[in-house]
């Protein structure tokens, strides 16, 4: 099951990975050709390709060339100059140019369909919002009144690939011939649903990728406190940790960030930036007398991001057990906390991210090979019911259900505080995103920030070079 968010984001990991758009296209307009080809019922069968100016209009394109020895005739919704993608216009050009049967249609009520066997719905796909506009509307309802078996493409136009309703008019269709795999919305329509393998590498899914990035949008009319509060507990033993989660988290795009940390932890940061707003408690480390207050701070934050520098000591760790079992916000737990997370019980919604000895001391297991490593941090997540992010060569992030494997990132990372930057990146997006993507992403931008920095002066990094890089390797450049 893929929804279409994801299927746009594996769509572009694809196209990193070097398997251009295009050519899925292909393969998904030879898909649909072969199904037309089984409810035909024999070449010399009229077919109607009926298509819309988007993508979805593209793979029908490709699909008529799949349908020679066919009565084919496509019909474009819309004047050339009006195909919307590059690709689309290219397979339309296409058959014009090898003289198939191709009608442009630009005034609907003077458009007669016939008397097809078969009509193919490419009008709109995964790219309709609303209720079908016209001509759509009243296309989508000839279509319906004709005998004709209808076979749509990727969904029947009008249809919501994710929830299977339609705000109007829709295309009933006979068969969907949908690309890569079922969409949440399908099972629940009329339509016998075929599921077309188009060549998407596996790895489009298993490997975060340019693509991951495309969820971080920003709207142009926010405001202050859209982009989350992100509180950071931490600080004790080390000052610097609490400092760096909180400089990447306002790097990762967060608009306010305080730290919580021991007074005397908080003069010294103070001296670090200007940026940081400074929640200071009593006493030299994270305790039991601190919850109260620090409950009460944290409902008005996004986020919570805990472990950064608050060390080991009985009374700290005993404090984050009792934080955690009364908090049920969202929170990205790191260092030391982290060993406390499988004794207690919470309703808090948790982002866990240890490197593999961390995990061990959590009791989970680990492997060298990243396939088993997937497996048992994906089952280990499970267990826990929450999401971990596992560090190392290539990072793993489950949610128990949902797995994924980030490669970004290079051995120049080993050295102290990139996993303070990473924490703090990941509470940020935490803030805007499920817990699943903001780990993913994270991971995937913590990794391309230090392989920045490692490209252009070698290794030698230090976690603040990082942790600057960070805005770059969120929304810099993207390869969609
Ligand atoms: N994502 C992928 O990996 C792949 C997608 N492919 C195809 O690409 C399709 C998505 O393509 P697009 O993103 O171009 O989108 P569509 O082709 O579904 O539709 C986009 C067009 O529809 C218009 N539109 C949106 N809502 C409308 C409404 N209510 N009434 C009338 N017009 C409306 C938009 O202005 C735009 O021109 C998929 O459904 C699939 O068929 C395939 O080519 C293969 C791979
Ligand atoms: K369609």
């Amino acid at each position: 099951m893929i929804t279409a968010r994801r299927m746009a984001a594996v769509d572009a990991n694809a196209a990193a990975l070097g398997v251009p758009r295009k050519q899925l296209m292909e393969s998904s307009g030879n898909a649909v050709a072969r199904v037309v080809r089984d409810v035909a019922g024999g070449e010399g069968a009229e077919i109607a390709i009926v298509a819309g100016r988007g993508n979805n209009g593209g793979d029908a394109f490709v699909a008529a060339r799949f349908l020679d020895g066919f009565d084919t005739r496509t019909y474009l919704l819309g004047r050339p100059e009006s195909v919307s993608t590059d690709i689309a216009r290219e397979n339309y050009d296409a058959l014009v140019e090898a003289e198939y049967d191709v009608e442009t249609v630009t005034d609907s009520r003077e458009f007669g369909l016939g008397d097809p066997d078969v009509v193919v719905d490419a009008m709109l796909g995964t790219g309709v919002t609303g209720a079908l506009r016209e001509p759509e509307a009243s296309v989508a309802e000839r279509i319906n009144a004709l005998d004709a078996t209808v076979v749509a493409v990727d969904v029947p136009s009008g249809v919501d690939a994710d929830t299977g309703e339609s705000e109007g008019v829709a295309v009933e269709a006979d068969h969907v011939v949908t690309f890569h795999d079922e969409k949440p919305g399908l099972s629940s329509l009329d339509s016998k649903v075929h599921v077309a393998d188009i060549g998407i590498p596996a790895a489009a899914e298993t490997f975060t990728g340019p693509g991951d990035l495309r969820s971080l949008t920003r709207d142009p009319q926010s405001h202050k406190g859209d982009h989350g509060e992100v509180l950071v507990v931490g600080g004790g033993p080390y000052t610097g940790a609490p400092a760096l989660a909180a400089g990447s988290a306002l790097r990762a795009g967060a608009d306010l960030v305080r730290v919580a940390c021991p007074e005397p932890v908080a003069r010294e940061i103070q001296g670090y930036s200007e940026n940081f707003i400074l929640v200071p408690f009593e006493g030299s480390r994270f305790a039991p007398d601190h919850v109260d207050d620090l409950l009460g701070r944290a409902n008005d934050h996004d986020v919570v991001v805990f472990g950064p520098g608050l060390g080991s000591a009985d009374e700290t760790l005993d404090a984050v057990e009792e934080f955690l079992a009364r908090y049920d916000g969202r929170a990205v737990v790191d260092a030391d906390a982290l060993q406390v997370v499988p004794d207690v019980e919470t309703e808090a919604t948790l982002v866990c991210t240890p490197h593999q000895g961390e995990l061990e001391k959590m009791g989970g297991t680990t492997a060298e090979a990243w396939r088993e490593r997937r497996s048992l941090v994906s089952e280990f997540a499970g267990d826990l019911g929450h999401t971990l992010l596992v560090k190392g060569a290539y990072d793993v992030v489950s949610d128990g259900s949902e797995t994924r494997v980030n490669r970004t990132g290079n051995p120049g990372m080993t050295v102290g505080g990139t996993g303070d930057v990473l924490a703090g990146v990941t509470g940020a997006l935490l803030s805007t995103q499920d817990p699943l993507d903001a780990a993913a992403i994270g991971a995937y931008a913590n990794g391309r920030a230090g392989d920045i920095v490692v490209d252009e002066r070698g290794f030698g990094l230090v976690a603040t070079d990082l942790l600057e890089r960070v805005p770059e390797a969120l929304w810099g450049e993207r390869d969609d």
